[in-house]
């Protein structure tokens, strides 16, 4: 980010949110992709299964209270994903541990997380830079974490356009692909050239 390069985001996965006055923390699992007139199938709703399982497991090592809604839509623009929202009291102290522990998520890393993230720095062909990681952004009475999915860096002349996706044993080549086009609509769109 210089007078000829910068970045720009699209999506508004959240990694975190925090009340400095309730002690509320709020986090999402979000995973699972389709358009949104699809109808969803085992695939997708065993993609994000994990991804939930993940940080429930991780937010009952800070709260004895955990509020868990059930799995409903999150539409995103032409996408929709599946979502689980959940509320839990914090201590303010605990906030970085637990920010820490849910980045990156499963749905931008992959399970068992360390095992996963070493095996993305050695194959991946493509240095994520700013993408998958997330923006921290803090008021006088909230502590807002985003996921950076879906963004772009600009050039003076040219985009370069990130976005990817969720894989398991059961996704197809192609339907990944035209998915993570699907999802580079949320940028894509929103670049006018002059
Ligand atoms: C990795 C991305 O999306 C994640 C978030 C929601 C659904 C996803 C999926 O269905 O693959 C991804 O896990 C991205 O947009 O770059």
């Amino acid at each position: 980010m210089n007078d000829r390069q910068s970045w720009m985001g699209a999506f508004s996965e959240v990694l975190g949110k925090f009340s400095k006055k309730t002690h509320e923390f709020e986090t999402m699992s979000l995973a699972g992709t389709l358009p949104v007139s699809e109808s969803w199938s085992e695939k997708e709703i065993e993609e994000q299964k994990p991804v939930t399982r993940y940080i429930r497991n991780i937010l009952k090592n800070y709260s004895e209270n955990i509020d868990e809604s059930g799995t409903y839509d999150h539409i995103s623009g032409n996408i929709k994903h599946l979502r689980t929202d959940f509320k839990a009291k914090i201590r303010t102290e605990d906030l970085d541990a637990i920010i820490q522990e849910l980045h990156p998520t499963p749905a931008v890393c992959g399970m068992p997380k360390e095992f996963c993230k070493e095996s993305i720095q050695k194959l991946e062909k493509f240095p994520r830079e700013l993408y998958a990681g997330y923006i921290k952004i803090e008021t006088e009475d909230t502590v807002h974490y985003f996921v950076n999915l879906r963004c772009a860096k600009l050039y003076q002349n040219a985009v370069h356009v990130f976005v990817g996706g969720g894989i398991t044993a059961q996704s197809n080549p192609e339907k990944e692909w035209t998915e993570t086009e699907l999802k580079s609509e949320a940028v894509v769109k929103n670049l006018v050239v002059l």
